[in-house]
């Protein structure tokens, strides 16, 4: 815009100034920060009599889009805070309105409140919802702070009550979008409404001021081409309708200033005047003429008139100056205005359809300039924080990156990511999936009570404990262990432990690594009814208590849900401590609750840095970062669609070794949250990578990646994967806090997989059912003193072999090796292999399984599950039950070298251990999965060399 030029000054700007003695004032449909700032804008004020300025989402998008105006408060916005791209727009747009509204403040004092406001649009997502556009409205009006403020609001349907609302109080509108009479009706209905109201309250009518923003040259845009297609198409009444080219939007504005005089008149606005209402005045909007075959001014020069505004945009103004004209056209030939409408209406124009798509398409268009405008702020807002954020890369086939692509457009354009963080149920199957949303929040809350936790933290430290013990299991104990096995030790502070096991042998050792008179034992069960933490407990506070006596509850706390049974267990023992968990989180979801958080702070990790850190992750995902912007969800995109569409459900996970044991922690995520109703994805965590060829075309790598301590082996293998082809996703963490943002990276990703997938990503139907089987054994064993028997199909040596009688049959039956052999000759590529081991988890067990599944990964091609039994069955037992049936299972369990009693029941540590195998089994073989269990006899080393050699011979 040429304003700034020194031979403008005082001889061109008179059309302009002299709008004011038709009563018109002229507006500025643009804003930019160097405008304002560069006086630019004061010149226009001074020199052409400008009184008002507006913006939209397209204007802000233009002027944050582009250039570098913007860069250097973003920067310095993010050195001091955690913001996501919403929230840093908000801070941009507040100080540019503020600006203007300081340049704009002498035009409002001088007009005694008529003119020299400022717009602010509420975000264009809320068109079509009451609700969030009045809170918007409220919330923008108190933080602008400014009385020539004007907060503008779509006149949608929706939009029309969130104005009467923001009328009533005392809040001064600006109401866009409006295309029809009818809605220009209702929108001043509303405004009366809404004064009225207030006036009734005995409140002061006169400070509010209000504009109709009603669109012209779109109109034209619309109607114009109907009218060419027409003509072009031989209508018989195309002389008529070429008549009307051009007209229709001037005739429409005419019309509805007609209706604002007749309103005007009556009793009912008389009664608000005397009151000192203002009226609200028609603002003339979209009046850049697009049609190069009319005046470059035709939507000034129609459209003067008193008590109305027109907000002009910068190449409009300019024309506008240069050769403009005045003379009260608004109210000049009415009748003929009258009748270009009736025209439009007998030639089948349709003025009213058309009027009805052009408030969705400007709805749609404004949030697509908010899409770009929010992606260029998180793009910026990515560059400047760098490192401080995970960084993701995708390396796709083609094929995949399009199906992506197309997913995230299809997800961008239905707005679905605002609904996941609004707790729509519809983003998923619409089923209970918003209740449990909570872990969204979950962050800013702990954040909110951080303090509880450090002081938590200083107490344990203060009471000089050595160790940390934390009984639970799933979504209880995986959390903490990624915590202890990243972090280790703390100075000053006790080691943290975590058992979550029955393996009798594995809590024996457990035992042995503590003194529990100097043991901090943490109970951790969400529901407080998992058998595993009851029994621990139970075995521990009994263990405890010999050396601490009645003082024993004071080593222990508990981590539950509100009113639980372990709630009351810990009542009831005296616990030191109690800490919630949140009932809308489910277990794989609460890592950065208290179910992580209290474990983090006792072993001594700084929790409010840890959560400022998930707290960049949480911004990064928000709702106002498009999802091509948004890595959480497309890495939840990449894998949905490479399940759903390529028939890659197997997520290989590979850590670097520093962070390894966050597979352990997100294979439960994935496989609990969408293995069921026979789909879904299959993690594999910890399979040591191999060559290109030992792969078939069912995976996913996703490499998580510790930037200082990399692993050059795993940097290589990923290299060479990504060279044949395979889809790898690449997360470099910078520090090892950053797992935090993992955390909750992967939570987002499994939801919107969840959603890609078309399934509940927050129910875990399957754990369940095998957690009823076990129940009925282990009742069974109370009331009988021994499981019920079980006849092995076959026995060889120290092996004894068992399954249902389908996977009997097709098992056949013979010695070690035929019956493996008849097992792992049923695997189909893509495949996989689940080792399931009930048995101690410790350091040669899982050197043991780990050397085994990769001879069996490298000679079948097909991925491979090691796991250990119980831990795994509240975790990815979920998906072997409840997903695609594609896994072939070999279960072991083993005599136990000695066992553990429960206190206070018959049973013992080794028959829930044998229980548990015994209703896993049942549930595989009742979903007619491939299985086979394996029980060995005597030594169980022997015994796992043994069947380590026969599997050798039989694969
Ligand atoms: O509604 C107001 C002012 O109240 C304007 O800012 C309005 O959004 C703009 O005039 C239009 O969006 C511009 O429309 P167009 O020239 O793109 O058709
Ligand atoms: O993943 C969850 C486990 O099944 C444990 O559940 P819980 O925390 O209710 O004891």
């Amino acid at each position: 815009m040429n304003v700034v030029t020194k031979q403008d000054v005082g001889t061109v700007a008179n059309v302009l100034r002299g709008m004011e003695k038709h009563g018109q004032s002229p507006w500025l449909d643009f804003i930019q920060r160097s405008f304002t700032a560069n006086g630019s804008l004061q010149k226009l004020v001074d020199e052409d009599g400008l009184k008002g300025v507006t913006s939209n989402p397209a204007i802000f998008e233009k002027a944050m889009g582009y250039g570098t105006d913007y860069d250097a408060q973003i920067k310095e916005l993010l050195q001091t805070e955690i913001l996501s791209p919403g929230e840093l727009y908000e801070r941009l747009a507040i100080d540019d309105i503020r600006a203007t509204a300081k340049v704009m403040y002498p035009v409002f004092e001088a007009t005694k409140g008529l003119d020299g406001y400022v717009s602010l649009e509420v975000s264009p997502y809320l068109a079509f919802d009451t609700k969030g556009t009045i809170e918007e409205a409220r919330r923008l009006w108190k933080t602008v702070g400014a009385q020539n403020l004007m907060i503008k609001i779509p006149g949608t349907h929706d939009g029309v009550p969130a104005f009467q609302m923001a009328t009533d109080e005392g809040i001064s509108v600006n109401v866009t979008l409006l295309f029809s009479l009818q809605a220009y009706k209702d929108v001043l209905e509303a405004y009366i409404s809404g004064l009225e109201s207030r006036h009734a309250r005995g409140e002061d009518i006169s400070k509010i001021a209000s504009v109709a923003s009603f669109f012209v040259s779109r109109i034209d845009g619309k109607i114009d081409a109907a009218i060419d297609k027409r003509v072009a198409a031989g209508d018989k009444d195309a002389e008529a309708l070429k008549a009307l080219r051009g007209k229709v939007a001037i005739a429409n504005a005419k019309v509805a200033y007609q209706h604002y005089l007749e309103v005007k008149k009556s009793d009912r606005w008389q009664k608000l005047a005397a009151a000192g209402a203002q009226p609200q005045r028609l603002l003339w909007a979209s009046t850049g003429t697009k049609d190069k075959a009319y005046s470059d001014v035709l939507y000034v020069d129609e459209l003067v008139g008193p008590e109305t505004v027109n907000t002009i945009p910068p190449a409009t103004f300019d024309a506008f100056r240069d050769h403009g004209k005045l003379r009260d056209s608004l109210i000049e030939d009415v009748e003929g205005a009258k009748h270009v409408m009736a025209q439009q209406e007998r030639l089948g124009l349709d003025l009213h359809g058309v009027t009805e798509t052009l408030v969705k398409e400007g709805c749609a268009s404004f949030c697509d300039a908010f899409d770009s405008l929010l992606g260029v702020v998180a793009r910026k807002e990515n560059e400047i924080l760098a490192k401080k954020l995970l960084i993701q890369k995708a390396e796709l086939p083609s094929d995949i990156e399009e199906a992506v692509k197309a997913e995230t457009e299809t997800w961008r354009k239905s707005g679905d990511l605002r609904k996941l963080w609004a707790k729509d149920a519809s983003v998923w199957t619409g089923g209970d999936e918003g209740k449990w949303l909570k872990w969204l929040d979950i962050v800013d809350d702990r954040l909110a009570h951080v303090s509880e936790l450090e002081a938590f933290a200083s107490d344990v430290k203060a009471r000089g404990f050595t160790d940390v013990l934390l009984l639970g299991m799933g979504g209880s104990s995986l959390g903490p262990e990624v915590i202890a096995e990243t972090f280790g030790k703390h100075a000053g502070f006790p080691t943290l432990h975590v058992l979550d096991s029955t393996d009798p042998q594995q809590v024996k050792s457990f035992e042995g690594k503590i003194d529990p008179a100097k043991t901090l034992f943490i109970v951790s069960s969400k529901s407080g009814g998992t058998l595993e933490p009851n029994i621990l407990k139970a075995y521990f506070f009994e263990a405890a208590k010999k050396v601490l006596g009645d003082k024993v509850g004071q080593n222990f706390v508990a981590v539950t849900d509100p009113g639980s049974h372990m709630e009351q267990v810990a009542k009831g023992d005296g616990f030191w401590k109690i800490f919630y968990g949140e009932k809308q989180i489910g277990g794989r979801y609460s890592v950065l609750s208290n179910f992580g958080l209290v474990p983090a702070a006792a072993s001594g990790l700084p929790v409010r840095s840890f959560l400022e850190s998930a707290l960049r992750s949480v911004k990064a995902s928000a709702q106002s970062v498009p999802p091509a912007f948004n890595t959480a969800f497309q890495l939840g995109a990449i894998l949905g669609v490479a399940a759903t569409k390529f028939g890659r459900d197997k997520v290989t996970i590979v850590a670097s070794p520093a962070i390894y044991d966050l597979g352990a922690w997100l294979e439960q995520l994935l496989a609990e949250s969408t293995g069921k109703i026979g789909r879904g994805l299959v993690p594999i965590d910890d399979e040591t990578l191999g060559e290109p060829a030992v792969y078939g075309n069912d995976r996913v790598f996703a490499y998580l990646r510790l930037t200082g301590e990399t692993s050059s082996e795993q940097d290589a293998a990923i290299a060479a994967l990504a060279k044949a082809g395979q889809p790898v996703v690449t997360i470099d963490l910078d520090t090892k806090e950053q797992i935090a943002q993992a955390f909750f990276h992967w939570e987002f990703a499994t939801a919107v997989a969840g959603a890609v997938l078309d399934i509940d990503p927050f129910d875990q139907p399957d754990v369940e059912a095998s957690k009823i089987e076990t129940k009925k054994l282990t009742t069974a064993y109370n009331e009988t003193g021994s499981l019920p028997a079980e006849t092995a199909f076959a026995t060889d040596g120290a092996f004894s072999f068992f399954a249902d009688a389908k996977n009997a049959g097709a098992l056949k039956g013979g010695d070690t090796v035929a019956i493996l052999k008849a097992l792992f000759g049923q695997v189909k590529p893509d495949d996989y292999i689940g080792i399931l081991a009930y048995v101690e988890r410790d350091e040669s067990t899982r050197a043991w399984i780990q050397s085994l599944r990769l001879r069996i990964r490298d000679a079948l091609k097909v991925a491979t599950a090691a796991e250990f039994g119980p831990r795994f069955l509240h975790s990815t037992g979920q998906a072997y039950k409840g997903g695609a049936n594609n896994g072939v299972f070999l279960q072991i369990t083993a005599d136990d070298a000695a066992d553990l009693p429960v206190p206070g029941e018959k049973y013992t540590f080794g028959v829930v251990k044998a229980a548990q195998a015994r209703g896993d089994f049942d549930v595989l073989a009742e979903r007619g999965r491939r299985a086979l269990r394996v029980h060995i006899k005597g030594p169980l080393d022997e015994g796992l060399r043994a069947l380590s050699s026969a599997i050798e011979s039989a694969i």
